[in-house]
């Protein structure tokens, strides 16, 4: 915890306390969220040597409130950040045109293969949810690109609301995966359609990240509950895909953390290192990329334990022999 993420204001606006120093998951003020106007000036920091020797040199940003950026980032194509939050990754080190280049290209797992399930279970013929879930999954991808690409508010909210009402439709599948098909519980249905609309309608208002963080947590815990319940109870043998599901997606939490509260020391350690290998510490690309597949290998759980009950025969298969995908068949006539 040695460098603090806010350099001292270079003129007069009113800044916040800086956060505790070594969070990376910097609280933007709202100070730092105008839009430019004649009061702001241009950089006063000047940057470090680019790591990455292609880079065009950092211009100054007509206009750019940069003050209070951590020595490590720079400016580039999309202006000042005006997201309630950012992360640990250095803005613009990699890319003028990508903020946060690997957390943006680190969402690919959102996006490729929750479209390839959602082809499969249209193809299949199974039921709408479960595309609704897959394709859930490629909205909070897309958001999350263009959120780590921009770090611009208006994406930050295609990325974070997204998550709520993905889990939204995780938690409409999984409670109704014992019941006969073409039934819809209606009253299940405007309780997640409620949470959805008051978490949105808050957050909008309250614009504070720990709130949606709660609202996501519980929503996820939902998920959890019911999951080790049906692996513990009902279909035991699906404990593997269960299990592993959530271990990956808790792995996913843990660097999440490591990345916000050692943000410093790894900030440092990626100075020292080539930026290839640098990239390795991107931890909050790798929560990505662990909730990914975590997110993916649930919804695996909840179409497999849907099937089974319907009696479809589902069976699990690798693609490339790594990637799983559900494969099943319809129910025997009698
Ligand atoms: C049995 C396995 C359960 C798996 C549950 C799957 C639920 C998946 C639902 C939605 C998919 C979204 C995945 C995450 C997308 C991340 C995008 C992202 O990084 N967004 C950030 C901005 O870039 C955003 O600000 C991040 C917010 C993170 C909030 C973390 C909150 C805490 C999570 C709590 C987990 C609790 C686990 C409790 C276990 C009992
Ligand atoms: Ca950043
Ligand atoms: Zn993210």
């Amino acid at each position: 915890m040695t460098t603090p993420h806010f350099s001292p204001p270079f003129f007069s606006l009113p800044l916040p306390a800086p956060p505790s120093a070594g969070r990376a998951q910097r609280r933007l003020p709202p100070s730092s969220r105008l839009a430019p106007g004649p009061g702001h000036l241009p950089s006063p920091l000047s940057f470090p040597s680019p790591s990455f020797p292609l880079l065009p040199p950092a211009p100054p940003w007509p206009g750019a409130v940069t003050a209070m950026a951590p020595a490590a980032d720079r400016e580039g194509y999309w202006g000042p950040p005006t997201s309630t939050l950012e992360w640990c990754e250095e803005n613009y080190a990699v890319s003028y045109y990508i903020a946060e280049f690997w957390n943006t290209v680190s969402n690919l797992i959102f996006i490729l293969p929750p479209i390839y399930g959602a082809i499969q279970t249209y193809k299949d013929g199974l039921e709408k949810r479960y595309l609704a879930a897959y394709l859930c999954l490629t909205a909070v991808g897309l958001g999350s690109w263009c959120f780590h690409m921009t770090l611009k508010y208006e994406m930050q909210l295609l990325d974070e609301l997204p998550m709520i009402y993905s889990c939204c439709v995780f938690v409409y599948c999984l409670y109704e995966c014992f019941k006969y098909k073409n039934t819809v519980n209606y009253p299940l249905l405007f309780l997640l359609i409620t949470y959805s609309f008051v978490v949105s309608i808050v957050y909008l208002n309250l614009k504070e990240p720990v709130f949606h963080q709660i609202m996501y947590g519980t929503l996820v815990s939902i998920i959890v509950l019911r999951s080790v319940y049906i692996v513990l109870w009902v279909y035991p043998w699906l404990r593997g895909l269960g299990y592993t599901s959530l271990t990956v997606f808790l792995m996913g939490f843990f660097l999440w953390n490591v990345d916000n509260i050692f943000c410093d020391k790894l900030r440092a350690l990626r100075e020292k290192m080539p930026p290839v290998v640098g990239a390795v510490t991107q931890f909050h690309a790798w929560w990505h990329i662990l909730t990914g597949l975590g997110s993916y290998l649930h919804i695996l759980l909840s179409l497999y334990t849907r099937t089974l009950f319907l009696k479809h025969r589902p069976k699990v298969k690798f693609v490339f022999g790594i990637w799983p995908v559900l494969l099943v068949e319809p129910p025997k006539k009698h």
